[in-house]
């Protein structure tokens, strides 16, 4: 019945009238426009004949725009649509469309641009997701327009980001009314520097053009702020310059959008129709520094495929499966001691295991995955491998995140700001609400945070008595992160040079590689983590050993495009909240986020949903 009501008031018209359409003078059209778009037929054919209705879906629409007729005698008035929508049905690429529906009742311009003007107002809202009622049309007021900074890097990939901007970007933001001021960085570091003294209240957001390294960059620059708990939660948008992207490619493939052929359009789209989404950060310790990574630590061959590959950066992404190839046939071993505290320490500590080093034997695999949901995943079968037993979740596991993490940890998500659509941004008119449209796949902030709370994902109960190692410092930590000016507080870490806690599991062998991600793209074309979400709280840890035989290497490197490498026996996943890389061979290289950084021990938790993205999941 509430589902019938809902269809009703979607398809229930709010506006009908009677236009023309541009450049076709004489043909009339009679269009209407519901929550959902519009819908127009043809005078002149048979009324309701569904086969000639022609409609415009505002899950499409970025703009709307009142125009005059070109002759200065010419009283008509325009509203301009910009939709940028799928030809036929593959849903390969969109394409840019403009309707221009166009009035000429009246003799006085003012009077048709009048008309014209209320329909734009209101397909601009609902384009927005601002919802607009049928007994509020009348008085709808156009939103006000979303400013954001553009921070583009020359160099990044081919060096061509500020030609992207320019062909693709831009048409695209003047289409959407957004407001923008580019900053081309001048230099390594000016993007930090930047945003260590923005004032974050005179922007509704980010937008980075550029590979990882200018987002890892900006990240980093928030969170070096005396009030990072405030500017973690700034809007950053990413459109894809550089060579890897792969935060780019997380976002097009979580919103269902294509990545081939262009990508900047189809990331571009996505920005402008985003929602304000909760990401995973990671708190990363080195000897001698404190970092903020959103997307993956890699040690081994991946980590070396992506450092040595940084000279051939001019050729784009070619340069991933020139370099692999390499590596593989020039294969490296490395020694580590790897650790971790799993997503089910619950349950390791149920099973009376305390932390020691334990050589497993092969194969081993932790965790299976999920495509489907993270509700799916928690359900599915869990190995929790250090105590040599298969484990089925029960319902009391659909919580064993909320039990395992410090109860503090729910700060991350709680403080700040409830997120908000700043592209969208609210008018300050009062009637005006965000809109679900359950059509399109778009739906708010709140929402994505609650799904996930249902979950039980991100609901770190407050409550909860049953982590033992972190409830002495939950009061502690909670004032520790609502004063921003405190630094950011590490409760699943011990000091890089002790023990780690005695929940976590220890491995020590000869890898090929170890990666920490948490994000499902490692670049294009690598879906080496396809049921990661941008806010599931958890760490992918990936391991492959010694004694994989080349062509199973090559194996897993060519399924990286299609995730399947996961089902390969020789390639473990390992779901957890922290971590600790101990390499105990002399060199090699260690990468966050496609940066280099120094070679040696690392460790690193998670921040579950600390920064903010602008997105659609
Ligand atoms: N004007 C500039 N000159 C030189 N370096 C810059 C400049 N602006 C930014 N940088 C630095 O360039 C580095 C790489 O940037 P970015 O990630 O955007 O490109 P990329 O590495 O080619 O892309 P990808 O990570 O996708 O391969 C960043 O660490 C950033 O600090």
């Amino acid at each position: 019945m509430t589902e019938q009501i809902n269809m009703e008031n979607k398809t229930q018209v709010l506006l009908e009238g009677c236009f023309f359409l541009f450049p076709l003078r004489l043909t009339k059209y009679d269009v209407k426009l519901t929550k959902q778009g519009i819908t127009f037929y043809e005078l002149q054919q048979k009324k309701n004949d569904l086969k000639t209705e022609k409609s415009i879906h505002f899950g499409d629409v970025v703009g709307c725009r009142c125009k005059k007729g070109k002759s200065e005698n010419d009283p008509s008035a325009y509203f301009s649509i910009f939709s940028y929508q799928f030809k036929g049905k593959s849903k390969r690429k969109r394409s840019k469309y403009k309707f221009s529906f166009g009035l000429c009742d009246y003799q006085d311009f003012e009077d048709n641009l009048k008309v014209c003007q209320k329909w734009r107002n209101v397909i601009v809202c609902l384009s927005r997701n601002i919802v607009v009622n049928s007994n509020e049309v009348e008085f709808c007021m156009l939103p006000p327009s979303p400013t954001v900074l553009v921070l583009i890097n020359p160099h990044s990939g081919p060096g061509k980001a500020q030609q992207i901007f320019e062909s693709t970007v831009k048409p695209m933001l003047d289409d959407a009314d957004i407001v923008y001021k580019v900053l081309i960085t001048e230099y390594a570091g000016h993007a930090s520097e930047v945003v260590k003294t923005l004032k974050l209240e005179d922007w509704s957001g980010l937008v980075i053009v550029s590979g990882d390294g200018l987002i890892y960059e900006v990240i980093n620059g928030l969170m070096s702020r005396k009030d990072w708990a405030k500017a973690i939660k700034f809007p950053i948008g990413c459109l894809p310059g550089g060579s890897g992207n792969a935060l780019c490619c997380s976002i097009n493939y979580l919103a269902g959008e294509p990545m081939d052929p262009d990508m900047v359009l189809h990331s571009t789209f996505v920005l402008i129709k985003h929602r304000i989404l909760p990401i995973d950060l990671v708190l990363l310790q080195t000897p001698t520094d404190q970092i903020y990574s959103f997307l993956s630590v890699a040690w081994g061959i991946i980590a070396d495929i992506d450092y040595e590959s940084e000279k051939l950066r001019s050729i784009g992404s070619t340069r991933f499966t020139l370099y692999t190839i390499m590596r593989i046939l020039k294969l490296r071993t490395y020694r580590a001691r790897i650790s971790f505290l799993p997503v089910s320490d619950q349950k390791l500590k149920e099973n009376g295991k305390s932390s020691k080093t334990v050589k497993f034997p092969r194969p081993r695999r932790y965790t299976i995955f999920s495509n489907d949901s993270n509700q799916e995943a928690l359900n599915s079968v869990y190995n929790v491998g250090c105590v040599g037993k298969f484990k089925s979740l029960d319902e009391g596991d659909l919580r064993i995140r909320s039990q395992s993490m410090p109860t503090n940890m729910s700060n991350y998500m709680t403080q700040g700001e409830i997120p908000t659509n700043s592209l969208t941004a609210k008018s300050e008119n009062k009637l005006y609400e965000e809109n679900e449209d359950e059509d399109s796949g778009h739906h708010s902030g709140d929402e994505a945070l609650n799904g996930d709370v249902e979950n039980g994902l991100v609901d770190f109960n407050l409550n909860s008595t049953t982590n033992e190692v972190f409830e002495d410092s939950v009061d502690e930590t909670i004032s520790m992160i609502t004063d921003s000016a405190d630094p950011v507080p590490s409760p699943l870490l011990s000091p890089l040079d002790k023990d780690v806690p005695n929940t976590w599991t220890t491995v020590e062998d000869d890898f090929i590689t170890a990666l920490a991600i948490y994000l499902p793209y490692l670049g294009p074309d690598n879906l080496v983590s396809p049921d990661s979400k941008l806010n599931d709280g958890c760490i992918n840890l990936m391991l492959v050993r010694k004694g994989v035989s080349k062509n199973e290497l090559m194996n897993i490197f060519l399924q990286f495009t299609s995730g399947e490498h996961i089902n390969s026996p020789a390639f473990e996943v390992i779901k957890c909240l922290a971590f600790r890389l101990v390499p105990l061979t002399e060199k090699g290289n260690i990468m966050v986020d496609g940066e280099r950084i120094d070679y040696g021990p690392i460790q690193g938790q998670i921040l579950p949903g600390l920064a903010r993205i602008m997105a659609i999941q």
